[in-house]
């Protein structure tokens, strides 16, 4: 990559579009995939973009989004801007014209809308249903502007164009007014930190272009922007299908004399004043092709560097010096942010991917627990206690919310006590993640404060997040080290620790074969413990009932006390429903290797009935019992277990026998 290209990406759209793992070019790659997964128009292949952002490498680049609501001109005015600036292929004209004609709104004219609706579907229901990103330029300025969609349930398409974004462009129609989308769109744009806005009132010729209506719109704007901290507002009385005040000064509104929306597009300075970072590469990949080259590939995202500058390597505060800088086209006097480099050090210091190196006078801080806001982007709601992948720079993490302090009612900004996150919702919350990551809070900068979630069983990309501040707690809470530790106490038990974990519906036979392991276990001078579901619900767990948050937190809990059980050398028998493959993982991780036995007792739900030991899914078919396992609450089956116990098959003394001889061996 050339220097002066500016292109900057965040850890959400590295995160979203899977650019550049292990690319030693991430901005051409970012390029690549704003062309691709998101921009579903054919017209903007790699290619003719990397070109065109070569040809005006030289100028500023100014990325931007529109957000409002359905009909609010959004299209339309990206669709003129690109027209007007005559940054349209010829090809895309020609087939827009066919275009308005078959599907214009418009009677047959030019339908700029059509420009950015790319998809078949869009065209029919009327909606853009996706972000769309666009390239643009004029003498002063090259653009990339995300048109994000207006409905409401498509906010992370708009979380995702506003986290690389440096201004949005709001929109707002002149006969409405501020409606719940603006509130609900500059909620996010401030969430995310941008703090340039552009207020289009679009539609002031249905209006007759009235100063009163204008001036009406742009104080109430001015006020929920002031509560927002959103520092700089420009509003402009716009027409963007009859071009008034578009690219020029229009001359039905005499009584405005501010820029137009393109001469503010061109000339606004949205360069961070904030005091200048230090050196951020976040390490993308440890370059070791022979015993004496030891590079270390990444993007810088902020500062410079040059060789003799002392760094320090981040999560473990090891100190070194530059070597040198290589690139592909030989080795550099200095690198900057957005370049691609390989920075050898002094030391052999073990720095691995997604390790920050950073100026050793200015470092990026380090922590494991956060305060941070969360935006929930997926169907399934947000469980606490869960644990989730957290993705920030290069760096991926388990991590799990502590705490939903609250959720935010994004149109009123009102602060309501939550449980669980659903689609779309905004929550402050405390994380939690299982080691320390160099960050840095998201105001200061995006890249080491803007994170993403990831849903550990299906890879998809949960929530977006960005970090506000770090928990004391984290720093003040060490690790106490004892001297009676469990390896002693597993030799003076003459025995392995171990935690068996028997999972299966309700009835399955959990607690009678359980009992009988124990039994059989206690007679051979074993030391044990039985953990049984109903007996921890009446007490360590009873503020706990049967939601789906209620039984993460459940497992969570007892796992960890199966945990310390098995630090004080015990053989753990834990036997709860356990229906949830992500808490069973959960537990398997907190032990060693060989250390979880995970017992899937196999009962079919129509044994389990059958048996109604407890006569409890009698009184849940009728209705009495909500949540109940297998009736309307979910039980997902180990996928491979170390043991398989079939209820059918063998009876319990068989089966708890078949235990004792997995332990043994
Ligand atoms: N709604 C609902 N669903 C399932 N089970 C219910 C419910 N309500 C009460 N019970 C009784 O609670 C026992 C299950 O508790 P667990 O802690 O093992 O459940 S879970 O792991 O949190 O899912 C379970 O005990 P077992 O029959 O021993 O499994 C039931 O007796
Ligand atoms: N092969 C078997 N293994 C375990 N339990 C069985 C078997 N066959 C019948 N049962 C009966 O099924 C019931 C299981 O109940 P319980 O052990 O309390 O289940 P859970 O703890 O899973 O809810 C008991 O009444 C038990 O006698």
């Amino acid at each position: 990559m050339k220097p002066g290209l500016e292109i900057r990406d965040s850890g959400f759209a590295q995160a979203r579009g899977g650019a550049a793992e292990g690319s030693t070019d991430k901005a051409e790659a970012s390029v690549l995939a704003f062309a691709n997964p998101e921009s579903r128009i054919p017209d903007f292949a790699g290619d003719a973009i990397a070109a065109y952002l070569q040809q005006h490498e030289r100028k500023s680049l100014l990325r931007f989004i529109t957000c409002g609501s359905v009909d609010d001109g959004k299209s339309t005015l990206i669709g003129r801007l690109l027209h007007d600036t005559q940054r349209l292929f010829e090809d895309q004209l020609a087939a827009l014209d066919a275009d308005s004609r078959r599907h214009g709104t418009r009677n047959g004219e030019v339908d700029y809308a059509l420009l950015v609706d790319g998809l078949a579907a869009e065209r029919e229901q009327g909606i853009t249903i996706d972000v769309a990103y666009r390239y643009f330029g004029t003498d002063q300025r090259k653009f990339i502007v995300a048109d994000c969609p207006g409905h409401e349930q498509y906010t992370r398409n708009m979380a995702t164009g506003a986290s690389t974004a440096d201004l949005a462009v709001v929109l707002v129609d002149a006969r409405k007014g501020l409606l719940t989308q603006t509130r609900r769109h500059s909620y996010i744009v401030s969430l995310l930190g941008i703090r340039h806005v552009l207020l289009a009132v679009n539609k002031m010729d249905l209006v007759d272009f009235d100063q009163d209506v204008f001036d009406r719109i742009v104080g109430e704007y001015r006020e929920l922007a002031a509560k927002l901290g959103i520092d700089h507002v420009q509003a402009v009385p716009l027409s963007a299908l009859n071009g008034d005040n578009l690219t020029a000064a229009s001359a039905s509104t005499p009584w405005y004399t501010g820029p137009s929306v393109l001469e503010h597009l061109e000339t606004v300075d949205v360069s961070h004043r904030a005091a200048e970072i230090g050196l951020r590469l976040p390490v993308q990949w440890v370059n070791r092709p022979h015993q004496d080259f030891r590079g270390f590939a990444g993007t810088i995202t902020a500062g410079s560097v040059r060789p003799g500058d002392e760094i320090v390597a981040l999560p473990s505060g090891r100190r070194s010096r530059v070597q040198r800088i290589v690139t592909a086209d030989g080795d550099l006097a200095q690198a900057f942010a957005g370049q691609a480099v390989t920075l050898t050090l002094a030391d052999e210091l073990d720095i691995s991917r997604g390790d920050v190196i950073a100026s050793a006078a200015q470092p990026a801080q380090v922590a494991d627990q956060f305060a941070a806001h969360l935006l929930w982007m997926d169907a399934k709601p947000l469980l606490p206690s869960r644990s989730y992948w957290l993705k920030i720079g290069t760096r991926t993490v388990a991590v799990s919310i502590t705490e939903i302090k609250h959720k935010i009612d994004v149109n009123t900004q009102a602060q309501l006590a939550a449980r669980q996150l659903e689609l779309n919702e905004v929550a402050y919350c405390n994380l939690s993640l299982d080691q320390p990551i160099a960050f840095e809070v998201y105001r200061d900068n995006r890249d080491l404060g803007g994170f993403v979630l990831i849903d550990r069983q299906t890879n998809a990309t949960v929530a977006a997040g960005t970090l506000d501040f770090a928990l004391r707690r984290a720093e003040n809470i060490h690790w106490q080290p004892v001297d009676v530790d469990k390896a002693a106490r597993s030799r003076s038990k003459q025995q392995t620790p171990r935690c068996v974990w028997f999972t299966g519906l309700s009835g399955s036979g959990k607690s009678t074969i359980a009992n009988l392991v124990d039994k059989q276990l206690h007679a051979l001078g074993h030391h044990t413990f039985i953990l049984d579901g109903d007996n921890v619900r009446h007490g360590l767990n009873k503020d706990l009932g049967f939601t789906d948050a209620d039984r993460v937190e459940n497992i969570r809990r007892v796992a960890e006390v199966a945990k310390l059980m098995t630090d004080a050398g015990l053989i753990v028998l834990v036997s709860f429903i356990s229906p949830f493959r992500a808490e069973r993982r959960l537990a398997r991780e907190l032990f060693g290797d060989g250390e979880f036995v995970e017992v899937f007792v196999d009962t079919p739900l129509g044994e389990a009935e059958r048996r109604d030991v407890k006569g409890l899914y009698a009184k849940a078919r009728a209705g009495k019992i909500p949540n109940f396992t297998g009736i309307d609450s979910p039980y997902e089956a180990p996928e491979s277990p170390e043991l398989r116990l079939d209820t059918l098959e063998e009876d319990a003394q068989a089966l708890a026998q078949r235990v004792v001889d997995y332990l043994r061996d």
